[in-house]
């Protein structure tokens, strides 16, 4: 369970998130709002990526100020642009990179990598450079890359922005089939339709916490 307890981000004078309480228990939760209104702010603080200028953020009764490493353990994060998070030259090398620092035996690495690579159709791209890949490409392989590590909860900041049509099939097709909690900050309304819970984030606060198609309504209504 992850909890946000009156958390208050400020960059620099300027509030972006204004005293936010709230609790995420369900397996997946969607969060919308306009350009600006905090959702990648919101995201990086489940994670302790930021951590809150007042209050507290909790993961499994860890605080993220706290305890950082544990946290970032639990919650793997994929970012909005993957050129972020890819950081090895070949593909299954960057897959392999977080199950090397963990020390794991070499054989263990190689069984997971090739299982997630299976799982997300990039056997066919595994010895090419991760920097030429496609867009969409390079968005599969950072999922790829957090998923091997085996997180208890996904943090995705709108990762299907770069994918074409059947690879966004693909990513939602992926994010369905996991066991774990998955919150997805995402522009593209209809892959929220499956999800338990939407929350709203307008000028700052949660205008709106429902399922699917009320939080929508609110969305649409708060930004026109
Ligand atoms: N490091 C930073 N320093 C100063 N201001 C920032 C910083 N990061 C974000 N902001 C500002 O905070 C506000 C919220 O940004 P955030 O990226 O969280 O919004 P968002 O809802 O994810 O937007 P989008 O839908 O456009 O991705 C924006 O006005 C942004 O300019």
């Amino acid at each position: 369970m992850i909890a946000l307890e009156h958390v208050t981000l400020a960059y620099g004078d300027r509030v972006v998130l204004d005293d936010l309480t709230v609790t995420l228990a369900e397996k997946r939760v969607g969060v919308i709002g306009a350009n600006g209104s905090g959702k990648s702010t919101f995201a990086r603080l489940l994670n302790g990526l930021l951590l809150p200028t007042e209050g507290t953020v909790t993961v499994d009764g860890l605080d993220t100020r706290r305890s950082g490493r544990e946290v970032r353990r639990k919650v793997g994060f994929v970012f909005q642009n993957p050129d972020n998070q890819i950081v090895q030259p070949t593909v299954e090398e960057d897959v392999a990179f977080g199950l090397k620092n963990l020390r794991l035996p070499k054989a263990e690495i190689a069984a997971k990598v090739d299982e997630v690579l299976r799982r997300y159709s990039l056997e066919k791209l595994r010895t090419r450079q991760a920097h030429l890949l496609s867009g969409g490409e390079k968005q599969l392989l950072a999922l790829a890359g957090v998923l091997v590590m085996r997180p208890q909860y996904v943090v995705l900041d709108e990762p299907t922005t770069l994918l074409d049509w059947p690879n966004r099939r693909k990513l939602m097709d992926a994010l369905t089939a996991l066991e774990e909690t998955v919150v997805l900050v995402t522009h593209d309304l209809e892959t929220l339709a499956e999800f338990e819970r939407v929350l709203v984030i307008h000028e700052g606060r949660i205008a709106a916490d429902a399922p699917p198609s009320e939080a929508i309504d609110a969305y649409l209504k708060a930004v026109s």
